[in-house]
């Protein structure tokens, strides 16, 4: 006999329980809710540090010789929005304020146009590239997946799965007269919750799945990235891709605080994904999104971190459809914005859509759209969400996302060629 057992192991315990022990509702109610509280108070310790284990992606060094990765970059779509507060931000990382013609078309969040950023000839070297290399369904990365799901299973853990958990072991222990009945109680308990905290896991997998599966709809264009700056390879006039790294270079400018012995580090281009072309056929279109990414620490640990700045360039006139909208944010007119002079003002309004109440980009060739869908310590900015309109006629982009650290490749460009041409 257990009981038994346990009087000659233990006289003391053996004194307060007497062999008819009969545990009564508030026992078995303290011993539940305790039993949980414990395993809640240890699942919220636990996950935070666990999770992030599992989930964080893999750095590749392996990849640091490939020249020309096939590797595209994804887009990184949120399924739910993100509640981080304007007035919590800081300031955008810095640019150079007087690279030729930029223009100021909002202020806080900033955005710019850039005119003329890019050549005509640079423009279709870039078009030219990219339809040699061939083009792909444009992918799209679920951002945030890793907190939705902490969020999620926190949510369980502390609401359903214990309820069912206690609910559970109370109905198990209806008739347990046993002197092990609070213990059996405690098991029960956590066993109940193990289980039902795998099944959550399970069903919230499941979900994230089936979120990130639609989210490929949002996104029905095709890209393809390109890494090599070597003038040989497009239609020989000098390289687009070069063209639109090193400007971009000068615009952004050195990065802060060098750590000067590292001469890769101390190029703003090592800063850069790899420029993305993207192609836009008639009603293809990209919905409302983020650029950065609310769990940028982890699902973008491997090409950079957070992406601090977005630099779009049109690579071609587009007569109908595919404007670029803001669509928090309103649409400038002539007395919205002081800082630049009437021409260019007059300059900017005629550059959007007719009409709409928010700021909604006509493209033109050559020119650059530069924002900052991150502050300076790569903290979301929600203001930035975007997206490109259902394009009518063709529509084509060049694009390269600066990140808060070094892009190693594939994402990013490698050492050889950074030290080559930047
Ligand atoms: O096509 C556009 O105008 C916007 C593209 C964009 O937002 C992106 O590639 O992240
Ligand atoms: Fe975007």
């Amino acid at each position: 006999m257990t009981s038994a057992a346990t009087v000659r192991r233990c006289p003391s315990l053996s004194q307060r329980t007497s062999p008819a022990f009969t545990m009564t509702a508030a026992t078995k109610i303290l011993a539940i809710t305790s039993s949980s509280f414990l395993l809640i108070f240890s699942f919220t310790a636990l996950q935070a540090d666990a999770f992030t284990a599992i989930s964080s992606p893999k750095t590749s060094t392996s990849h640091h010789h490939n020249h020309h990765c096939h590797v595209k970059p994804a887009l990184k779509l949120h399924a739910t929005t993100t509640t981080t507060s304007s007035t919590t931000l800081s300031t955008r990382i810095p640019i150079n304020e007087s690279y030729p013609g930029l223009q100021k078309v909002h202020t806080n969040p900033d955005i710019y146009i850039i005119s003329h950023f890019l050549s005509p000839t640079a423009c279709n070297d870039l078009i030219s590239r990219a339809r040699l290399k061939g083009t792909q369904r444009s992918p799209v990365a679920y951002a945030g997946w890793t907190d939705d799901i902490k969020d999620l299973l926190g949510l369980a853990a502390s609401g359903p799965v214990s309820w069912g958990a206690i609910l559970g072991a109370w109905y198990e222990a209806q008739g347990d007269e046993s002197a092990n009945a609070v213990l059996n109680l405690v098991l029960h308990a956590l066993r109940n919750y193990s289980v039902l905290l795998v099944v959550a896991g399970i069903l919230i997998a499941g979900y994230t799945k089936v979120r990130a599966d639609g989210l490929q709809e949002l996104r029905t264009s095709t890209s393809t990235t390109l890494d090599d700056l070597s003038d040989s390879g497009g239609g020989g006039d000098g390289s687009g891709v070069k063209e639109f790294v090193l400007r971009s270079a000068d615009l952004f400018g050195p990065p802060p605080s060098l750590s000067s012995d590292d001469d890769i580090l101390s190029s703003p281009v090592s800063y850069f994904e790899a420029p993305t072309v993207i192609n836009y056929e008639k009603d293809q279109a990209l919905a409302p999104h983020y650029d950065a990414n609310r769990s940028a620490s982890v699902e973008d640990a491997n090409r950079g971190g957070q992406t601090l700045s977005t630099l779009l360039v049109y690579l071609n006139d587009v007569e109908r459809g595919g404007t670029t909208k803001f669509g928090k944010l309103p649409a400038i007119t002539s007395s919205t914005n002081d800082d630049n002079n009437n021409n260019d003002e007059e300059d900017i309004i005629q550059r959007q859509v007719i009409g709409d109440p928010n700021l909604n980009i006509i493209p033109r060739k050559g020119d650059a759209l530069l924002f900052f869908p991150a502050d300076k310590y790569g903290r979301f900015d929600e203001r930035t969400e975007h997206e490109g309109c259902p394009a009518v006629d063709e529509k084509w982009i060049a694009r390269i996302w600066k990140h808060e650290g070094r892009v190693p490749p594939p994402f990013g460009l490698s050492d050889e060629c950074i030290r080559e041409y930047c």
